[in-house]
């Protein structure tokens, strides 16, 4: 039969596809496999209503074979198989699918069947590998074969032949190595293997190979030096059903955990294993993990959120970002739909309403998940909370305060009475009656806030302070601003909307020293007031205005000439006995209690984790007080 062209716009579309379409030359396996599983798919349909056609699910499989030698690869199903009508239309036009419109005339009968090929292109991103194409072809229900013969842009050529058996089988004659490009990787056995485990792990049918290992020979096992020798055995290379296409009651969690460790290369166990299989507007199944720890890069730009994408049980996307929010980044897991609209390459998804739907709803579903663990598996909880916790509280904080009523809920912070990490809502339900506000203290650690001398009052009078340790924590409440209608407090503020019975004596007349206090150390203090929160400590500084200390440590580090500080308002506890010597100073010795102020400041300094302006002046001052 005479050669014929492809059309010429096939022409341009043949190259488009070739170079441009495909990032990655080792999908051709994956378009090629996928093919004939579609075809197995027809051919498995027909057999349900056709009796003559004496064939079960398990006579059907896929063959692959590579032969380094020829330098060829061979895709061989059993599946539906193609006749002349078929090669032209299908293989000799570019962009029209078989498969297509089988699924199309099925579903007109109201018979919905998973097949995976529907734009009529991945045919062709084998000639990215190959120089030239066979395929010998014999179709359900005719007699005679057919082989389509194709070196790409010269055209095909059609010609009858021999073939015993239904089905098609594809020989690509692999490209020369160039410069650039390593074909020979195509030939390779466990090359092969890896990309069939890579894309094609979950079809259907059996994808088989045979496969070449060492083994020492018996006779040398006891020998001191044993002698190896090859042998081959067919091996099926993909695992057909996954794990989360089987029902959750038949599946051990040791399951589970083992896919989890290997799927995504990890070392932990996961905290929890989350199952849910979607129908309605949109379908499909997810198998989500909540890891138990944090992996080493989590917290760097290395690190890469998202969740594997499948569609009919083929690989889209490693990591699809789209399913997962931010503040959920640390979700491990797989999703698997058949609903979604894939582009031409099947490497990215065009804006699709069903993925943001499955977003949507993957995001409820791991927000209860995480509130029914808290209610009821607060140990594991909490170890969780620790890992990923700080996670959560960028969460709140991030675009503006978008998400948090939505994770308010799942913040812990440690307590002062309770010595624990507690949440918002225990806590506002244990206020006092009497309790305006929610305090936070913000420090580098448990022990330094214990010792913060701005939280006495609030201890002395019983009120539970939460702590922030970490930078992120005082960000969280600041975008939180209320939980359940209570504002929140910070420990060092002026106005803690509490009385100390103790100091109230003593406000009226201590303008005096104030003053002298203020004027002494000038501009290093914005403010000097008697303060209504110490009880034992003399002196204690807090910030007015927006700024905290603790943002200004953090914009300091971060940014070190931002020139972020906080106001320094200086408190002083008017009824210890360190400010009055101070204060009778003044009448018997100026410069002495000049010298008091600065040290009481210095101290002030110190308490609030700040760097002193001179640590020398600082130490000579208290030499100089000591003789
Ligand atoms: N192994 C095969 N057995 C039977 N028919 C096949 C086989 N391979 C391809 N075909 C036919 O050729 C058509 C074109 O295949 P091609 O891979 O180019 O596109 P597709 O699978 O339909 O869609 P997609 O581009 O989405 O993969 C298929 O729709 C199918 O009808």
């Amino acid at each position: 039969m005479a050669k014929k062209e492809f059309k010429s716009e096939s022409k341009r579309l043949l190259d488009l596809m070739i170079n441009s379409i495909y990032t990655h030359k080792e999908i051709f396996l994956r378009e090629l496999i996928s093919n004939a599983s579609d075809a197995i798919d027809k051919l498995c349909f027909i057999a349900l209503t056709d009796d003559k056609l004496n064939m079960s699910r398990d006579d059907f499989k896929i063959f692959i074979k590579p032969d380094k030698e020829n330098r060829t690869l061979t895709i061989t199903d059993n599946g539906i198989g193609m006749d002349k009508d078929d090669l032209e239309n299908n293989l000799g036009t570019i962009a029209s699918s078989g498969s297509y419109k089988f699924k199309q005339e099925m579903s007109e009968k109201q018979d919905d069947i998973d097949i995976i090929g529907q734009f009529g292109v991945g045919f062709y991103s084998a000639f990215m590998v190959a120089k030239k194409i066979t395929v010998v072809t014999k179709k359900y229900g005719c007699d005679t074969a057919y082989k389509w013969e194709s070196d790409g842009a010269d055209g095909y050529e059609i010609t009858e032949t021999e073939r015993d058996e239904i089905g098609t089988t594809i020989v690509l004659e692999i490209k020369d190595n160039t410069e650039e490009e390593n074909y020979d990787e195509f030939l390779e056995q466990y090359r092969i293997q890896g990309l069939i485990k890579k894309y094609s792990d979950y079809i259907r049918y059996p994808i088989m190979m045979d496969m070449t290992h060492s083994r020492v020979k018996e006779e040398t096992k006891d020998s001191e030096k044993p002698e190896y020798e090859d042998y081959t055995e067919t091996e099926t290379l993909n695992s057909m059903l996954p794990i989360w296409q089987r029902a959750k009651k038949d599946v051990k969690q040791e399951e589970y955990d083992n896919f989890y460790r290997e799927k995504f290369m990890a070392m932990d166990k996961p905290l929890h294993t989350i199952v849910t299989s979607v129908e309605g507007v949109v379908t499909y199944k997810a198998l989500l993990f909540i890891p138990s720890q944090a992996p080493y890069d989590y917290y760097t730009k290395e690190y890469k959120k998202g969740l594997q994408l499948y569609s009919s049980g083929v690989l889209i996307m490693e990591n699809c970002e789209e399913l997962l929010p931010e503040h959920f980044r640390f979700v491990k897991g797989i999703v698997d739909s058949a609903d979604l609209s894939l582009n031409i390459s099947r490497e990215m998804l065009q804006h699709d309403r069903h993925l943001i739907t499955i977003a949507q709803n993957i995001e409820k579903k791991i927000k209860n998940e995480l509130t029914s663990m808290l209610a009821n598996d607060r140990e594991n909880y909490e170890k969780f909370f620790n890992a990923f916790g700080r996670q959560l509280k960028y969460g709140v904080s991030a675009d503006y305060g978008m998400h948090k009523e939505e994770l308010q809920d799942l913040l812990m912070y440690y307590s002062s009475t309770e010595k624990k990490l507690v949440t918002l809502s225990e806590y506002v339900d244990r206020m006092k009656e009497d309790q305006k506000f929610i305090y936070f203290a913000v420090g580098e650690n448990i022990s330094s806030i214990d010792n913060l001398p701005q939280t006495e009052l609030l201890r002395s009078k019983g009120y539970e302070i939460l702590y922030c340790t970490e930078e992120i924590d005082e960000f969280s409440l600041q975008t939180l601003m209320q939980y359940k209608d209570k504002r929140f407090c910070s420990a060092t503020n002026d106005d803690l909307g509490i009385e100390n019975d103790e100091n109230k004596e003593e406000e009226k007349d201590s303008s005096a020293i104030l003053t002298f206090v203020k004027e002494t150390l000038g501009d290093k203090v914005s403010e000097v007031v008697a303060s209504k929160k110490l009880v034992s400590h003399p002196v204690c500084l807090t910030a007015k205005g927006g700024i905290s200390f603790e943002m200004e440590k953090y914009f300091n580090a971060v940014q070190p000439d931002s020139g972020m500080k906080a106001q320094r308002v200086l408190e002083l506890n008017m009824n210890h006995s360190a400010v009055k010597a101070m204060e009778s100073a003044v009448q018997t010795d100026i410069e002495k209690a000049k010298k008091y102020a600065e040290l009481l400041y210095d101290q002030a300094l110190l308490i609030a984790g700040l760097p002193i302006e001179n640590p020398g002046e600082y130490a000579d001052l208290v030499c100089s007080l000591m003789v």
